[in-house]
């Protein structure tokens, strides 16, 4: 689904990615964790094309990423930051994404998961940051793409959407959809995830599920593998 091969990315002097392989070949939810700057975002806009690498392979779904656009169809992305125009409505940003696309959504089942009809004439700039949150959700998943990416998707919501979200997470992996996850929120993270990948100093650090990182760090609980990863590399 996404082969990465000795992926280089350097913004200026700094180096980012530093010759990063990774495979994901398998369906499921897939965390993509690392501290602060250690380049989780960097490497799944490398993916969508939205930053350029120095040096390495990237191929999405058999598609090669350099100098094409059209496997981007296949992908569902949800940004950390989402910039909405502020002064269009929600049903006007919604409507305007559908166009886009040109692909058959499935909006309204969203809208009402996520409670969103009050606000569909309000502007967005004067949304609550989660309510914002929730229609960058509705904009990720009404095109039903086999892979989703989802950058830091519990941003600002409350604790009744986390549980929507969650569950919307789990039906679309029960449809057979790989999904790509990065959070901070480590129990979102351990209770949804199939697989952890762990990005320290430009690569992948650790690969593999939650009860081979606790053996492998010699911790019973997954805050706390975590936590030691990070201590033992000063992170
Ligand atoms: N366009 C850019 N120009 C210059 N530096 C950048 C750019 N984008 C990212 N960086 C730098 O690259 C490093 C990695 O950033 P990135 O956003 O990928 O990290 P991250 O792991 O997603 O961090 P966080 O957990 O804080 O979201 C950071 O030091 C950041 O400042």
């Amino acid at each position: 689904m996404v082969s990465i091969k000795n992926l280089h990315k350097e913004f200026g002097s700094q180096t980012v990615l530093d010759g990063l392989d990774l495979d994901i070949d398998q369906k499921g939810i897939i965390a993509v964790l690392g501290p602060n700057g250690s380049g989780k975002t960097t490497l799944i806009k490398s993916v969508l094309g939205m930053v350029v690498p120095q040096k390495g392979d990237i191929v999405v779904n058999g598609q090669a990423v350099k100098n094409n656009w059209k496997y981007r169809r296949e992908i569902d992305y949800l940004p950390q930051i989402a910039n909405f125009p502020g002064n269009l409505s929600v049903k006007e940003l919604i409507g305007m994404i559908k166009d886009l696309r040109g692909r058959k959504p499935q909006d309204e089942g969203l809208i009402e998961f996520f409670k969103l009809q009050p606000f569909l004439d309000k502007k967005l700039n004067k949304l609550s940051g989660g309510t914002k949150q929730k229609v960058n959700l509705v904009l990720t998943f009404m095109f039903d793409s086999p892979l989703i990416i989802l950058d830091e998707p519990t941003s600002g919501l409350d604790p009744i959407s986390l549980i929507r979200l969650k569950e919307l997470i789990q039906r679309e992996k029960e449809k057979g959809k790989t999904i790509l996850i990065t959070s901070h929120i480590m129990s979102f993270v351990e209770e949804i995830s199939d697989r952890i990948v762990f990005l320290l100093e430009g690569k992948i650090y650790f690969n593999g599920s939650i009860s081979e990182l606790k053996t492998k760090t010699g911790q019973e609980d997954f805050e706390h593998a975590i936590a030691t990863i990070l201590k033992d590399n000063n992170a």
